[in-house]
C-alpha cells in the first residue's frame, strides 16, 4: 500500500498515530499492494490513477468485512473449517498486547484481537479484516505433482478467488536438501539434470492448474478483480545469490538451539534412524526464511501445508519474526503485532484405503500429469471413492457451493448404485486438473466405455471440439514435454534441425526462421552474449534466452550437465530433452522428424524399389504414400510432403513420380520431357 496523497487525507480522519497509520495501510492492501518497503514506512508515490484502485481495493475489503461481520457472506476462514481444510494452526496474538493503541480510529479494530488468544481465532480476525497473502511450497522432489499435493492448494486457490493473494512456491534449492520431516533415512540426493526436469514441469503444472482455476473462478461467478494476485516462484531465486552472513546475522545469533534439537523429526531421525546431517538440520530454517522472503516482498503472512508440515511451519512463525524483528536499520522495521505477525495452518492429510499418506515416497500417488496417470484413470479414482469419503472429498477437492454438494448427496442417497456424487467429484477434479473441456470428454469417455448413462448433478454433458491446426496450443493439451534425442542430430546439426526434431517447428526450414526471428528460446541464464563462458541454466532455477541461429558446435554450450537441454517456443510449448548416444537412440526404436533415412524419405525410396521391382503397382504406391502428403492439391504429377524442404525428399519424390508416370504412360519421364 502506498502513500499516495489521496490515501493519507483519506486517513487523516480521527487522531491515527503513525504505527496505527502504518499497521491500517497493510491491513488494508495487505497481499497484493503492501510490500515490505510500504509496511516499513517507506513513502512510495504512485501516480493517481494507480491510487484510485488501491484506494477502491481497500474500499472493497472494509465493505466486505463489515458484509461477514453483519452475517451476510461467510468469512472466508469459516468456509475452511466448515469444508474440512483445517487441521492444526500455528501463529499467536502474544505480542497483539505490544501494540499501542493510542489512536482512536483504530482501536476498535485491534481490540477485536485478544492477547495470547488461539490462533485460530487470530487468523480468523487477521482474514476478515485484512487481504493477506498466502503460500503453499512443493519440492520438485518427482516430474509431477500428486492428487495429495492438491489438497493444500486448495485452499490457496480459493483465497486466490477470494481477493487473498495465492502464491505457489517450487523448492527449487530446498530439494538440493531434502525435507527430512518424517523421514528415518535421509533422502537420496536428486541428480541436477533430475531436479532440472522436475521443477521445469512442476513450473508448468502448477501455470496450467492456475489457469483452470481462472476457469473455475468464472464459473463459480467469482468476478475477478485488480487486487487479486497470483504467482508461481522458485525459492532458488532468492537462495542463489543469498550471502550465508545474513542467514547467520539475522537468523542464526536469535534461534536457539534447544527447541531446535527438541524436535521430533530430529530426535527420532538421530536416535532411531541413519543421523542427521547439518544441511537437513538446516531445512526447517530455509523454510522459514522462504517465508520472511515473500512475507517481506509480497506481503505474504500465511503458510499452508499438509498436516506433516505443521512443525516447519511453527519454525517459519518463529522464523519470520526473528528475522524481521532484528532489523538493524530502524527504517525499514517492520512492525510485529496481529495484523503483521505471520500465521499458518496445515490441512488433514490424503490418505489410500491402508491409511499411508498418498505420495512419491509412499509409491501410491495418483498423478496431475496426463502422461502419468491419464484422464480417464484419475476420472475412474474419484468414481471409486467410496459413498462414506465421497461428501468429504466434495468438500475438499471441489469449487462446488455446499448447498449444491448437499444437494448432490441427497440425489445420491436416493440410488448410491448410480454413483452420482462420484461422478460429479471425478468430474469436478478432471476440470480443475485438466480444464473443463477434458472434464466433459472423460466423463463421455468412460460412459461409453462402460455403457452406462451417467448423471452428473448440474451438468450437461458435451463432446468438446477437437483442437484444429489453427488452435492456438494451449498448455492444457500440450504434447509430453519429456523426450530423448540423439547426440549426432544435438551435437552436430543446426538448431533449426533440433527445433524441428524437436516437435516445435513443422519443417527444418520453419525451425531456421524461428531462430533467426528469435521465437525460440533455450534454457539458458539470460542476457548472455556470445562470448560468455557460461551460458548454461542453473540448473535449480529456469530462465531463457532467445535462440539465435548459430554455428551447430554452439549447441553443446547450452547442455545443462552436459546432457540435457530445454526449448521453448511462444509461452507454453515445452521440450526438457535428454541427450542419449546415438547407440541408445538406434536401440529405442524412436525416430525423430528429419531424421536422415527415416520418414518421408525412407518410405518413398522402399516404394520406389518395390514399384520397380514389380512388387507394387502405382495405384498400389499411390494409396501407401496417401497419408504422408500434404492435404492441399499438388501440381501434377508432382506430391508435396510435409518436409518437402529436404532436397533428399524433394529428389526422392520427384524420382518415384518419374517412375509412376513412366510404368502408367511409358514414354520419357516429366523430367526427360523437360530436359533435366
Ligand atoms: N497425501 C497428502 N495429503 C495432504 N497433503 C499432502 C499430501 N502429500 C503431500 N502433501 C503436502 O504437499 C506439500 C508438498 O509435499 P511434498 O513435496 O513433500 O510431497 P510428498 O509427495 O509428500 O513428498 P514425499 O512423499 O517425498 O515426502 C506439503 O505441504 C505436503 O504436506
Ligand atoms: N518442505 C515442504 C516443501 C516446501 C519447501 C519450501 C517452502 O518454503 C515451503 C514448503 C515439503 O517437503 O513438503
Amino acid at each position: 500500500m502506498a502513500f499516495g496523497k489521496g490515501a493519507l487525507m483519506s486517513m487523516s480522519r480521527g487522531s491515527i498515530c503513525r504505527r496505527c497509520l502504518l499497521t491500517m495501510k497493510s491491513m488494508a492492501g495487505g497481499g497484493p499492494i503492501s510490500t515490505y518497503a510500504q509496511q516499513r514506512g517507506k513513502k512510495t508515490w504512485h501516480g493517481p490513477k494507480y491510487q484510485a484502485k488501491i484506494d477502491q481495493a481497500q474500499a472493497d475489503w472494509e465493505e466486505r468485512a463489515e458484509k461477514i461481520k453483519k452475517g451476510e457472506i461467510q468469512n472466508t476462514w469459516d468456509m475452511f473449517v466448515e469444508r474440512g481444510y483445517v487441521k492444526d494452526t500455528a501463529g499467536s496474538t502474544k505480542s497483539g498486547a505490544e501494540v499501542n493503541l493510542k489512536c482512536t480510529v483504530f482501536r476498535s479494530r485491534l481490540a477485536d484481537f485478544n492477547s495470547g488468544e488461539r490462533s485460530h481465532e487470530t487468523i480468523r480476525k487477521l482474514m476478515l479484516h485484512k487481504r493477506i497473502g498466502a503460500y503453499t511450497g512443493i519440492d520438485p522432489t518427482a516430474p509431477s505433482l500428486h492428487i495429495g499435493h492438491l489438497l493444500p492448494l486448495m485452499p490457496i486457490f480459493w483465497m486466490y478467488m477470494h481477493g487473498y493473494a495465492g502464491y505457489t512456491l517450487i523448492g527449487g534449492a530446498t530439494a538440493k536438501i531434502g525435507d527430512p520431516t518424517d523421514r528415518l533415512v535421509s533422502r537420496t540426493p536428486l541428480k541436477r539434470t533430475d531436479l532440472t526436469m522436475n521443477l521445469t514441469k512442476i513450473h508448468y503444472q502448477l501455470k496450467a492448474l492456475w489457469m483452470n482455476v481462472e476457469e473455475q473462478a468464472r464459473r463459480r461467478g467469482f468476478e475477478k478483480d485488480w487486487a487479486w494476485k497470483r504467482a508461481v516462484v522458485n525459492n532458488s531465486t532468492w537462495w542463489n545469490s543469498l550471502p550465508l552472513i545474513e542467514v547467520l546475522k539475522r537468523l542464526g545469533d536469535s534461534m536457539r538451539m534447544g527447541p531446535l534439537l527438541s524436535r521430533d523429526t530430529v530426535k527420532n531421525k538421530m536416535s532411531k534412524g541413519d543421523g542427521m546431517s547439518f544441511s537437513e538440520f538446516t531445512y526447517p530454517l530455509m523454510q522459514g526464511w522462504d517465508w520472511w522472503h515473500m512475507y517481506q516482498a509480497n506481503g505474504i503472512q500465511m503458510q499452508i501445508g499438509g498436516s506433516d508440515q505443521y512443525g516447519n511451519i511453527v519454525t517459519g512463525v518463529e522464523t519470520v519474526k526473528v528475522v524481521r524483528d532484528n532489523e538493524p536499520d530502524p527504517a525499514k522495521k517492520i512492525e510485529g503485532g496481529p495484523f503483521n505477525d505471520p500465521v499458518g495452518f496445515t490441512v488433514p492429510l490424503l490418505t489410500d484405503s491402508a491409511g499411508v499418506k498418498f505420495g512419491k515416497s509412499a509409491g501410491n500417488a495418483v498423478w496431475l500429469d496426463r502422461f502419468q496417470t491419464s484422464e480417464f484413470d484419475l476420472y475412474g479414482y474419484f468414481v471409486r471413492r467410496s459413498d462414506q469419503e465421497v461428501e468429504k472429498l466434495l468438500k475438499l477437492f471441489t469449487f462446488l457451493p455446499m448447498e449444491n454438494i448437499n444437494e448432490a448427496m441427497k440425489i445420491h442417497s436416493e440410488n448410491p448404485a448410480r454413483r452420482v456424487a462420484q461422478h460429479l467429484l471425478a468430474f469436478e477434479v478432471v476440470g480443475l486438473v485438466h480444464g473443463m473441456n477434458a472434464a466433459h470428454r472423460t466423463a463421455l469417455n468412460h460412459q461409453a466405455r462402460y455403457g452406462k448413462q451417467i448423471d452428473i448433478p448440474g451438468v450437461t454433458l458435451r463432446m468438446p471440439k477437437a483442437a484444429t491446426e489453427d488452435t492456438p496450443p494451449s498448455i492444457l493439451d500440450a504434447p509430453k514435454m519429456d523426450m530423448q534425442l540423439p547426440e549426432s542430430l544435438i551435437m552436430g546439426k543446426s538448431i533449426g534441425r533440433i527445433l524441428y526434431a524437436a516437435g516445435l517447428a513443422k519443417s527444418a526450414s520453419e525451425g531456421h526462421r524461428l531462430a533467426t526471428q528469435q521465437g525460440a528460446y533455450i534454457g539458458a541464464m539470460p542476457g548472455h552474449k556470445r562470448t560468455d563462458d557460461n551460458k548454461v541454466m542453473d540448473y535449480s532455477q529456469l530462465s531463457f534466452t532467445p535462440i539465435k541461429l548459430w554455428f551447430p558446435q554452439e549447441t553443446r554450450n547450452y547442455l545443462i550437465d552436459g546432457k540435457m537441454l530445454i526449448l521453448r517456443k511462444g509461452k507454453v510449448q515445452i521440450r526438457v530433452i535428454e541427450m542419449v548416444s546415438d547407440k541408445e537412440w538406434k536401440e529405442s526404436g524412436q525416430t525423430y522428424p528429419g531424421e536422415p533415412g527415416t520418414g518421408a524419405l525412407r518410405m518413398l525410396r522402399q516404394q520406389l524399389k518395390m514399384l520397380k521391382s514389380g512388387m507394387l503397382t502405382p495405384d498400389e504406391v499411390k494409396a501407401n504414400l496417401k497419408n504422408h502428403v500434404e492435404e492441399e492439391a499438388p501440381p501434377p504429377g508432382f506430391m508435396k510432403f510435409p518436409d518437402q524442404d529436404s532436397y533428399a525428399i524433394r529428389r526422392a519424390t520427384q524420382e518415384l513420380m518419374d517412375e509412376i508416370h513412366q510404368k502408367e504412360v511409358g514414354g520419357d519421364s516429366p523430367r526427360e520431357e523437360r530436359g533435366e
